[in-house]
């Protein structure tokens, strides 16, 4: 693999300080930085963004490749002074998503300060896949809350309990474990769909940082439907096919909840990462992408306040 590598492009300063460099495209690209895994702007050239901090020195950031992965900084070393002047390489790291995740993870662990992580979102957007991802990676503890509820009543599922005592006797629980959740620390939480419509919930939330998980009705009617409604007591008032049914039902809920969904302090929006990758289907993007993502708008969340 080379270490060092040659780019013939021109440098563009833009805004004071920003500078955007058009590359273009025939370069002599290394194999793990192949054309395909950088943001093709127009047909022959490939683009750059980033603040031009020092006068040698440009960094791309994080950036998304094509194909739905994460690359770490690259770090080029050129010069605004002219046009065409050959930029390089001097830093690259590997593909390795699982390192990039760890690596953002530690970068914004100190910013947290303890704050918890509280994942918002509609059933079956991914709150408790993503939140053992993320609490492995940042060393926080993982709860699911639905699963602290059946806890409490003896292994009962949610679905029982529903039916036992209803959806208000549920929610007043939800309500109390997220209370005592509030009072401690380092924990990535997966809450219940529904937890965002109490406000008294947010007030326990807004101790740590909120992050809504926005993906797709069509993507979560595929999951529930491909895993059974059983456990969601909520999709079960629909006639049709299993699909078509639970696409009804997901509509019908979103609509009343999606400003509450909305109050999150960062929103991860899986079409958006599909959309920047070029990837069509949503349900193709990596847990471990959107819990890279997660932890890029967490920082952009933290530096903006
Ligand atoms: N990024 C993803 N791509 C594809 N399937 C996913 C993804 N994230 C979660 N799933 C699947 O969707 C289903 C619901 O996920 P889960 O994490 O339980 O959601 P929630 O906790 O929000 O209800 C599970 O079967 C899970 O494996
Ligand atoms: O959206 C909702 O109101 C609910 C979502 C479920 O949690 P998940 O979001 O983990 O499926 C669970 O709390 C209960 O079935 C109610």
């Amino acid at each position: 693999m080379p270490s060092f590598l040659s780019l013939c492009g021109f440098w563009k300063k833009r805004k004071g300080h920003d500078i955007e460099a058009n590359v273009s495209q025939g370069l002599q690209l290394p194999t793990w930085i192949t054309e395909a895994k950088i943001v093709k702007k127009q047909d022959s050239f490939l683009q750059f963004l980033g603040k031009y901090k020092e006068q040698n020195w440009f960094q791309i950031p994080h950036f998304m490749t094509r194909k739905g992965r994460f690359h770490e900084p690259i770090f080029l070393k050129g010069s605004c002074s002219s046009e065409n002047v050959a930029a390089s390489l001097v830093d690259s790291a590997s593909l390795d998503e699982s390192k990039i995740l760890k690596n953002i993870s530690e970068k914004i662990k100190p910013c947290l300060n303890g704050r918890c992580i509280y994942l918002v979102g509609m059933m079956g957007s991914g709150k408790t896949t993503l939140g053992k991802i993320l609490s492995e990676a940042l060393g926080f503890s993982f709860y699911d809350c639905d699963a602290l509820i059946e806890q409490a009543f003896g292994g009962s599922t949610v679905a029982e309990i529903f039916k036992s005592y209803g959806e208000g006797f549920f929610r007043d629980n939800e309500t109390e474990i997220l209370q005592k959740l509030s009072s401690m620390h380092r924990l990535v939480v997966s809450t219940g769909g529904g937890a965002v419509v109490r406000p008294i919930n947010w007030r326990h939330m807004q101790k740590g940082i909120t992050v809504w998980l926005d993906v797709p009705l069509e993507a979560l009617a595929t999951r529930l439907t491909a895993i059974g409604t059983d456990s969601r007591p909520l999709l079960h008032n629909e006639s049709g096919d299993p699909y078509s049914k639970t696409l009804k039902r997901l509509s019908t809920i979103f609509k009343e909840r999606v400003e509450a969904y909305a109050n999150a302090d960062a929103r991860v929006s899986l079409q958006n990462i599909a959309s920047k990758l070029g990837i069509e289907d949503v349900c193709d993007v990596a847990p471990t992408t959107i819990a890279i993502e997660v932890l890029l708008q967490i920082e952009n969340f933290l530096k903006i306040r």
